[in-house]
């Protein structure tokens, strides 16, 4: 059987209870119906979500999922750091079974997940991106020893229904994952505010300079998605000699004021506040 409908065979019988559906929570709960899940095999436990689905139940609180039934294969836990010991504590009679704890917040430790569900339960840290919402994600996941192979590769496919998904095995790379690619879509529109700013102060209408730049960033993206060079080549095919790309890439280059030194500091930040919010 392909991959494909591996992933699609794993999700089909899937039960996901899904603590949180905001931002990251409703972006997965897209892709995971898109690609197989059923709707009634997924619950929601939010007490202010965003969008429902179509016959997907909600529960303001895990009281009466708990109370009714059947516990989930995959408890995704998608509230965000500062709150996740108080949530915890409400399902921990799920765990130490086969129900697999899948978290997805910043900073959280496989060990804490343990600590508050039970050291035997099944934990799955994993960092997602919000281009997940378009089904162009980057997942990073990490599993602890209790993930069975059959576990895994459920939530390998549930964090591969909105994207790309990589493992590693030790979870003290998160933090840096989590600063480049969970963190990263932000600096990318963050870059793509600069440069709009920058045409408009180089003498551009504000909406010609907003529209240019959106534009590029986006098209320079789907180019890279698409071409077989690396970024590198890429940039140097822009990059004329002695033209107006090396002019800028001078300023954008330069080993102690450029782009470089500042991305180092702005990751290094990053991944300093992932392992802050372990608590
Ligand atoms: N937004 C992003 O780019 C990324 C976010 N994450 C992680 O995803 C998690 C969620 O972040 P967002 O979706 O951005 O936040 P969000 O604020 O959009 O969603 C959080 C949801 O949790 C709900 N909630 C609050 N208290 C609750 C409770 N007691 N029980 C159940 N649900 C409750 C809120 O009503 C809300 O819908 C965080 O842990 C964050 O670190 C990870 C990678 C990227
Ligand atoms: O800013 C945050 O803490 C979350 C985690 C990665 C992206 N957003």
């Amino acid at each position: 059987m392909p991959a494909s409908d591996l992933s699609r065979a794993a999700l089909s019988t899937v039960r996901v209870w899904l603590v949180g559906g905001g931002k990251m929570g409703g972006a997965l709960l897209t892709g995971w119906l898109d690609n197989g899940v059923a709707p009634d095999n997924v619950t929601i436990i939010d007490p202010a979500p965003g969008r429902v689905p179509q016959g997907v139940r909600l529960a303001a609180d895990p009281a009466a999922p708990l109370a009714e039934g059947p516990a989930p294969d995959v408890l995704v836990l998608a509230v965000k750091p500062q709150i996740m010991d108080d949530v915890l504590p409400a399902y921990r009679s799920l765990g130490d079974g086969t129900t697999v704890a899948l978290s997805v917040a910043a900073g959280r430790l496989i060990a804490g997940f343990e600590a508050a569900l039970g050291a035997g339960t099944p934990v799955v840290r994993s960092i997602p991106n919000t281009p997940a919402a378009v089904h162009r994600g980057m997942t990073v996941a990490c599993a602890n020893a209790h993930v069975t192979e059959t576990a895994r590769a459920t939530c390998d496919a549930l964090l591969g229904a909105v994207g790309d998904i990589a493992w590693v095995d030790d979870e003290a790379l998160i933090d840096a994952v989590t600063a480049v690619s969970g963190s990263g879509p932000a600096y990318v529109f963050w870059l793509t505010e600069c440069m709009a700013r920058a045409g408009v102060e180089a003498g551009l209408p504000e909406a010609l300079a907003a529209r240019i730049a959106r534009a590029t960033v986006s098209g320079a993206g789907a180019l890279m998605d698409q071409a077989e060079e690396d970024p590198a080549t890429l940039r140097r095919n822009v990059t004329s000699p002695n033209g107006t790309t090396a002019a800028a890439l001078d300023e954008l280059m330069n080993d102690r004021a450029g782009l470089g030194p500042l991305m180092t500091r702005a990751v290094a930040a990053a991944a300093r506040r992932s392992r802050e919010l372990a608590g």
